[in-house]
């Protein structure tokens, strides 16, 4: 066979040296939370290790709320979260940027449910690091600061990494902006958006004690650290905000109507008295679950957009009861399950189901989106080193 004739590259002129090529060092990682979704995600990268994977990432920094340790030299996944309880150092966020200073790609990874963080999200960001996030406090609450979120990654050139907030990884977010990059309007979106509710309703038999489920719901590391953000209807309304907006509509949070399953006395307890006051739930969702086992329903926590109509779209959250054939029903465990309706789906919706909530799935979503940074990375190196082998050289 005969061997294909490589290309015959022109010798630079003199006094010409080749355009600096984006640096494929490790990718430099700071996780922020080490809680259930953080340690998940240790775990993982421990298993990567000694992998091509593992090689192109590096921990640099770990912190809690609390503490902070930082290596450049990198931090074993596995002994991270020990090392910081034996040597770390207050927790600072200001810390996070020049702890994460080197080569390769920078990358913050929020694991918290931490306000002070997300609203570090945008500065990271116009500094040229790339932000990861399961914390949907950065997008899904003012429109002001989603907008600075979009600005800052313009002005940064840097990447923000959020296939976590909804559907914990689910194809969600990733297929309305697919829709819409093939010309699609989207008309609307109903779906189960929250994996611990999912979880309630499809365990909840109207016999046994509502917050009993809830209990079980924590304990398994379905809910939010103040559970109060998921039964209040806040945590689904932060998720609907962010489809929205991830389908062009900049919906402020008072725009959706919330109907929570929380009476507004939950709101003053601290965290030892949401505990004490869960049973208060018992006999209102028993009452509504008989209500609905009645006539053959199944109750379900549904978040509806529609912007179907002439004006204003509609957006709401709240308890439902669907009738067995509601295309949003189905599905178990902590399965959300999504309908979207676009211009190529006019009638039939595009449906999405799968695992809304949960450490693995959670901690997978945000390190398949720190590895696609990284392949484009790759890509704009590799298309910088073929501009520099064909015409990208500069004068010094
Ligand atoms: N659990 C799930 O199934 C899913 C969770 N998510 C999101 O993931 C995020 C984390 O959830 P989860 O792991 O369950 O929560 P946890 O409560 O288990 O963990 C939260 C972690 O964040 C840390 N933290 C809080 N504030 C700060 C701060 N300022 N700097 C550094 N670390 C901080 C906490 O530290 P400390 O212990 O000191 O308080 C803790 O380590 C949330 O935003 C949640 O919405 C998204 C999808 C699914
Ligand atoms: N508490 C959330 C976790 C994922 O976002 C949920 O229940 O869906």
């Amino acid at each position: 066979m005969n061997a294909i004739p490589r290309p015959r590259l022109a010798a630079a002129p003199k006094g010409w040296v080749p355009a600096p090529l984006p640096s494929t060092a490790p990718a430099r990682l700071a996780l922020l939370g080490i809680g259930t979704v953080g340690s998940a995600l240790l775990q993982r990268l421990a298993q990567w290790q000694g992998t091509a994977l593992g090689e192109r990432l590096r921990v640099v920094h770990v912190a809690n709320s609390r503490q902070a340790c930082s290596d450049g030299a990198g931090l074993s996944p596995l002994a991270a979260a020990q090392h910081l309880h034996a040597a770390g150092r207050p927790a600072a966020l200001d810390a996070v940027a020049p702890a994460l200073a080197g080569d390769g790609a920078r990358i913050v990874i929020d694991a918290t449910a931490s306000d002070a963080v997300a609203a570090r999200h945008a500065w990271w960001l116009a500094q040229g690091i790339h932000v990861v996030t399961a914390c949907k406090l950065g997008q899904g609450t003012s429109v002001a600061r989603w907008s600075e979120i979009r600005a800052a990654c313009a002005r940064g050139g840097s990447v923000y990494g959020d296939s976590a907030t909804v559907g914990a990884g689910l194809p969600l977010l990733r297929s309305i902006r697919g829709l819409q990059a093939g010309g699609d309007r989207i008309h609307a979106i109903a779906g189960v958006l929250s994996g611990s509710l999912a979880w309630l309703f499809h365990h909840y038999d109207g016999l046994r004690p509502f917050s009993g489920f809830v209990r079980a719901a924590r304990a398994a590391g379905y809910t939010e650290p103040d559970p109060r953000e998921d039964l209040s209807g806040e945590d689904v309304r932060r998720k609907l905000l962010i489809l929205a907006r991830s389908a062009g509509l900049a919906l402020e949070a008072g725009a959706v109507e919330v109907d929570p399953l929380l009476p507004a006395a939950f709101a003053a307890l601290d965290r030892c008295g949401v505990d004490a006051a869960l049973p208060q739930l018992d006999a209102p969702l028993r009452a509504r679950h008989a209500d609905a086992w009645k006539r053959g329903e199944k109750l379900c926590f549904v978040a509806r957009l529609d912007c179907r109509a002439e004006g204003a779209p509609s957006a709401r959250v709240g308890l439902e009861s669907l009738s067995p054939d509601d295309p949003l029903r189905g599905g178990g465990g902590t399965d959300n399950r999504v309908a979207i309706w676009s211009d190529r789906y006019r009638g039939q919706p595009l449906l999405i189901q799968g695992p809304g909530a949960g450490a693995q799935v959670t901690a997978a979503a945000l390190l398949d989106d720190v590895l696609a940074i990284l392949r484009a990375a790759a890509q704009a190196a590799g298309a910088a080193k073929n501009a520099s082998i064909g015409c990208g050289c500069r004068k010094t």
